[in-house]
């Protein structure tokens, strides 16, 4: 079944449209989940998820793996309530785990300027992990302030302010099972 912006009319009246829709996202899913099954073939992997955003796609991601993987959390903040990325990226909760001699892959829900991912590469790479690879349901070419090297990316979607699949406005429209744009609006833009 298609979910529309209008099963949902409570939020139906701040989205523009929706960008990526449940179907998409599920299948694209999958589809990465195979290639990281392939490449990391008798190998243990660490999914490391960047709080909060990206809970829906490591939750989505991982029931797909067949591999042999674990996960930890991390959370850092760069927007806070806003929707320009402050380019101070904050640790608000670290890992739990040693990443020494471990494959790590990075799951995120969005690349947008690439400051908080590339600020984190730098950060876990010292900590001496075997490999540290990426993967994004979302990348914005267009918004992009540094290059990010990407191994599994889901979709490079127009430089427009997005929410649903875990990204917020202000703590708000994570729950949504798609990805749509923001009516400005909302956000006064
Ligand atoms: O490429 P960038 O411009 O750095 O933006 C991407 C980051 O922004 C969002 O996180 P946010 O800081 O909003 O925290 P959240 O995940 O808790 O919403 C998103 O989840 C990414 O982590
Ligand atoms: N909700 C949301 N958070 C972001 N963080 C970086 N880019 C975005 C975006 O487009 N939407
Ligand atoms: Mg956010």
């Amino acid at each position: 079944m298609t979910t529309q912006a209008w099963n949902y009319p409570e939020v139906g009246g701040d989205l523009v449209e929706i960008v990526v829709s449940e179907e998409q996202i599920r299948q694209r899913l999958s589809e990465m989940a195979a290639r990281i099954d392939e490449d990391y073939a008798g190998e243990e992997v660490l999914l490391i998820g960047v709080l909060k955003g990206a809970a829906m796609v490591m939750s989505d991601l991982m029931r797909h793996l067949r591999s042999d993987v674990s996960m930890d959390w991390m959370a850092v903040s760069s927007y806070g309530k806003g929707t320009k990325s402050s380019g101070v990226v904050r640790i608000l909760k670290d890992l739990d785990t040693d990443l020494t001699g471990r494959h790590v892959l990075i799951v995120e829900d969005i690349i947008d300027s690439g400051l908080t991912l590339s600020w984190l590469i730098e950060n876990l790479r010292s900590r001496g992990p075997a490999s540290l690879e990426i993967a994004t349901l979302l990348r914005k070419p267009e918004a992009a302030k540094v290059e990010v090297d990407v191994r599994y990316l889901g979709f490079d979607i127009a430089n427009e302010f997005v929410v649903g699949y875990g990204l917020d406005y202000a703590e708000r429209y994570r729950q949504l099972p798609f990805v749509a744009v923001l009516a400005p609006h909302v956000y006064g833009g």
